[in-house]
Formats: structure tokens, sequence, C-alpha cells
């Protein structure tokens, strides 16, 4: 489910950014949006991180703002829509981070 495309209210920000903050989302300034990077062992291993979000992505109809050089992914998340943080971009953030420990946890370095 891609949830609500609505802008998240202060009240649902305190509930749900401690957790993406803990592991390392940070809103951006002077912009309503989350942003992370990420460091892969390689190439290989960060554009296999890339494809499955991307097929995540299109399964949830939400889409990551991003950018790959060899081994290092800059993931930004904001939904169009609201011109800002919504439910959808949690539940993004959500699976990546899902995706990004279990990478983590196979031995890779990852930050
Ligand atoms: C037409 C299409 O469903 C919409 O443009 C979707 C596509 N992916 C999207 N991704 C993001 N991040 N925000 C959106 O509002 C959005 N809208």
């Amino acid at each position: 489910m891609a949830g609500k495309a609505h802008r998240l209210s202060a009240e649902e920000r305190d509930q749900l950014l401690p957790n993406l903050r803990a592991v390392g989302w940070n809103e951006l300034e002077g912009r309503d949006a989350i942003f992370k990077q990420f460091h892969f062992k390689d190439f290989n291993r960060a554009f296999g991180f890339m494809t499955r979000v991307a097929l995540q992505a299109e399964k949830l109809d939400h889409h990551p703002e991003w950018f790959n050089v060899y081994n290092k992914v800059h993931i930004t998340l904001s939904t169009h829509e609201c011109a800002g943080l919504s439910e959808r971009d949690i539940n993004l953030a959500s699976f990546i981070e899902g995706k990004s420990l279990l990478v983590g946890r196979r031995g890779q370095r990852h930050c």
C-alpha cells in the first residue's frame, strides 16, 4: 500500500521521523524532504540495491530522486503531489532500510 499523499502533520512527523533519523536519514534544509547517503562495497552491489528499490518504487508508484557514482547512492525522498513529505516517503524509506540492512547483513560494507 503506497499510503496517503497528504503532507505529514507535525504529530505524524514526531512519530515517524525519529526511527529514520536513527538510521541516518536527515531532513533537508529548505525543502520538505529526507535524504540519506549509502555506500556499498562496489558498483555491482550499489546497482543491485538500486534495482530492488526501483522495482518497489514501481510497485508503489512512488519514486526516489537519486544519484549514483560507483559504490555510492544518494537518495532524496519527497512527494511531488503534495510538494513535501507524505506517508509514501516513509513507506519507501522503510522498504529501502529493509533492503539496505539486508545488504549490510550479508557482510557488505554499508554505512
Ligand atoms: C502519474 C504518477 O502516478 C505520479 O506522478 C506518481 C509517480 N511517482 C511519484 N513519486 C514521488 N516521489 N512523488 C509523487 O508524487 C509521485 N507520483
